[in-house]
């Protein structure tokens, strides 16, 4: 009878996986599947290779490293033969001898010699407490007398908490040595919930099944200490949870769903997002996480959602944008003399807050608004403003913020219900409107708000007090530090481009990944841009890159449709980003919110598109200028941190002022 095997599957299978195709992974899946139930099966050709690692065949070019640890197989790497072959004889598994952890190293260990006059980062801590951080006894000497370059360089062959613990004590925090981990047998470590962060145990066959299932993501087994915290906190109100791009945000929101519908299995729990495409990976991302489609769990962006809960309380509505609303509030303040651009503001502004009666716009404190009003010129502008929502109501349309104020007001007369928790991914871009809404979606108490956002990427709303908005968080903030998407070269490169507003909140996240420099390339002519890019996608397909894989972002639309055009012409089939097909993936950065890829080129990183001069001409007065290039700089650092390995970067004439040289 076949013996079934117990497995751990290691960090540094996932990642490694990542690099093959969608096909090639099908195939690593099944051969694992085999092994759990067969280790000895003929056709997986066992054997044992390098440092104690063995290999394992999924077809005649792709090869599984495992390494066999007490009763368990440790599953620690894929690739093609030869890389995988290379990898395990660079590799070795090790106790750590002082922290108990079970480590995978990098065997050779490059001693970088430090000329006398350049500074050794780490020569201050002593070697006893670099040991207590778990670095291995071999790495102690050569990390203490390297530069900091050769820190980086060292870091590479060690587990990600040791990076993390070394790389933050390089950024001159103190660094509190974990707790010692002991064990009797190799499968008490393994089943070692400090071992889970990096080894994940899968006891039996439908475990591997399930572990195997759908897009199998790292995510889903391991999480950083802090991201772990949030997810499993109790908090005793609202939450905040802030991050760089890429420190796994929208991971813990789905992390931390799921916890409250087990906290909570008979209530209500809502996750949303702000819009419709990221609320759908939200969705299929949960239900890969929990192996089920959640039944207390609603999924839904917050707009679609408060439409809904709308028609439920009101009846049908209208909605209208600002093509609607623009054109009746400049005919209505032709007498006034304001431009009609400050009036358009100065009424959304109203609209947002729901600034519907004289009393309430009257006292309301415009601090930040760039055109002082007196109290006579207030009375004017609302008399306006009030025709325009009267017209509006007559005709049955209102706005979205009109929609959450309405829903607001029902769920707060108790004539729809309340869900028991919240957890809102993107929040930045959320205005009072969608904040006060998020607020009375949920019944206040214990976890019932859980708000994950990126002050960086806020490229849709100014910034909003969410005290003034009655969301108090104090002392249930976090931020987190780790960015797991992108390469260091790539995450420097884009926090160069934060505006100088959210620097603080959001600079300094730690990139574990290296990789090569992101190009940026000036050129005469926008013609000369796209041959250059075809070029390089051509070199990204030749590096083993599928098209899916990659995405060219642009501006505004046109451009994109220009570029798509391009691509076409060279028999590169483009796609949309709110498709799911094989093709390279073109649109909008505003677009590509929240979604990454493995190569990133920005097409017309081009002064008067990065900010696009027609909104920044458009700007009613200073304050709301500088809002608007706070916004494109903020659409640049999405733009540059949406891919994982490659960045390419291309502009014609002037470069935007944005762009870090
Ligand atoms: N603990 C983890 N282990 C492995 N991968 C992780 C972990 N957390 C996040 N990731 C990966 O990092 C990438 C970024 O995660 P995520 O999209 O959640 O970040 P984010 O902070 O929401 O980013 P953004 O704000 O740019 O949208 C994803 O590929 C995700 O799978």
């Amino acid at each position: 009878m076949a013996e079934t095997v117990t497995l751990s599957i290691a960090d540094s299978f996932y990642k490694a996986k990542d690099r093959l195709t969608a096909a090639e992974r099908a195939l690593v899946m099944e051969s694992l599947l085999l092994f759990a139930q067969n280790p000895r099966h003929n056709s997986l050709n066992l054997e044992k290779i390098h440092n104690g690692f063995w290999s394992t065949r999924v077809n005649r070019d792709i090869r599984i490293i495992l390494y066999p640890y007490g009763k368990a197989w440790i599953v620690a790497y894929c690739d093609h033969h030869d890389k995988a072959y290379e990898w395990a004889e660079r590799h070795r598994v090790e106790v750590h001898p002082v922290t108990g952890e079970l480590q995978f190293t990098r065997a050779e260990v490059v001693v970088v010699t430090v000329p006398r006059e350049v500074e050794a980062p780490l020569a201050r801590f002593d070697e006893d407490y670099l040991l207590s951080l778990g670095v291995p006894p071999d790495y102690l000497k050569p990390l203490r007398y390297a530069t900091e370059d050769g820190v980086l360089e060292l870091l590479d062959g060690l587990p990600q908490a040791i990076q993390e613990r070394i790389l933050d004590l390089l950024d001159g925090k103190p660094v509190v040595p974990p707790p010692r981990i002991q064990v009797q047998n190799p499968e008490e470590l393994l089943a070692h919930p400090l071992i889970q962060r990096q080894f994940h145990l899968l006891q039996s066959l439908q475990e591997v099944r399930q572990a195997l299932q759908g897009s199998w993501e790292a995510w889903r087994f391991f999480l950083h200490p802090l991201q772990q915290e949030v997810v499993k906190a109790h908090f005793g109100g609202p939450a905040r949870v802030t991050g760089g791009a890429g420190t796994g945000k929208t991971v813990v929101a789905i992390h931390r769903t799921r916890t409250l519908a087990q906290r909570y299995p008979e209530a209500r729990i809502l996750l949303t997002t702000f819009n419709k495409g990221l609320a759908q990976r939200l969705k299929i991302a949960l239900k890969g996480l929990a192996g089920e489609e959640l039944p207390n769990v609603w999924v839904d962006n917050l707009h679609n959602l408060a439409l809904r809960l709308y028609e439920e309380a009101y009846g049908r509505v209208h909605i209208w944008k600002e093509e609607e609303y623009r054109p009746v509030l400049e005919k209505l303040s032709q007498g006034l003399s304001f431009s009609s651009d400050f009036v358009l503001s100065e009424w959304e502004m109203a609209d947002a807050w729901g600034l519907y009666t004289w009393e309430a716009y009257r006292g309301f404190s415009r601090e930040g608004r760039g055109i002082p009003l007196s109290a006579r010129e207030r009375r004017s502008l609302f008399e306006v403003f009030q025709r325009v929502w009267e017209g509006m109501q007559a005709q049955g349309a209102t706005t979205f913020s009109g929609v959450c104020h309405r829903v607001r007001t029902a769920l707060e007369e108790g004539n729809l219900p309340r869900f028991r928790a919240v957890v809102a991914d993107e929040t930045q871009d959320f205005g009072p409107a969608e904040l006060m809404l998020l607020r009375a979606l949920a019944e206040e108490g214990a976890d019932d708000l859980f708000l994950t956002l990126d002050p960086g990427q806020r490229i849709y709303k100014g910034p909003t007090s969410w005290r003034a908005l009655g969301l108090e968080v104090q002392g249930r903030s976090r931020r987190l530090r780790v960015n797991y998407r992108t390469t260091r070269e790539i995450g420097e490169l884009a926090e160069r481009t934060l505006p100088s507003q959210v620097e603080g909140e959001v600079r300094g996240s730690l990139a574990l990944l290296r990789g090569s420099k992101p190009e940026i390339r000036g050129f005469p002519r926008e013609e000369a841009a796209l041959e250059e890019l075809l070029r390089w996608l051509r070199w990204l397909l030749d590096q083993g890159l599928e098209p899916h894989q990659m995405a060219v972002l642009a501006r505004t639309h046109n451009l994109s449709k220009r570029v798509g055009e391009g691509l076409q012409r060279e028999g590169l089939l483009p796609q949309g980003l709110e498709t799911d097909g094989e093709g390279v993936w073109c649109g909008t950065v505003h677009g590509a919110k929240g979604l990454e890829f493995r190569a990133v080129a920005l097409f017309g990183a081009t002064a008067g598109l990065f900010p696009l001069r027609t909104l920044l001409d458009r700007a009613a007065d200073p304050q709301e200028r500088a809002l608007v290039e706070e916004k494109e700089r903020s659409l640049l650092y999405v733009a540059l941190s949406r891919p994982r390995e490659y960045l390419w970067v291309g502009y014609w004439g002037e470069p935007s002022p944005y762009l870090p040289s």
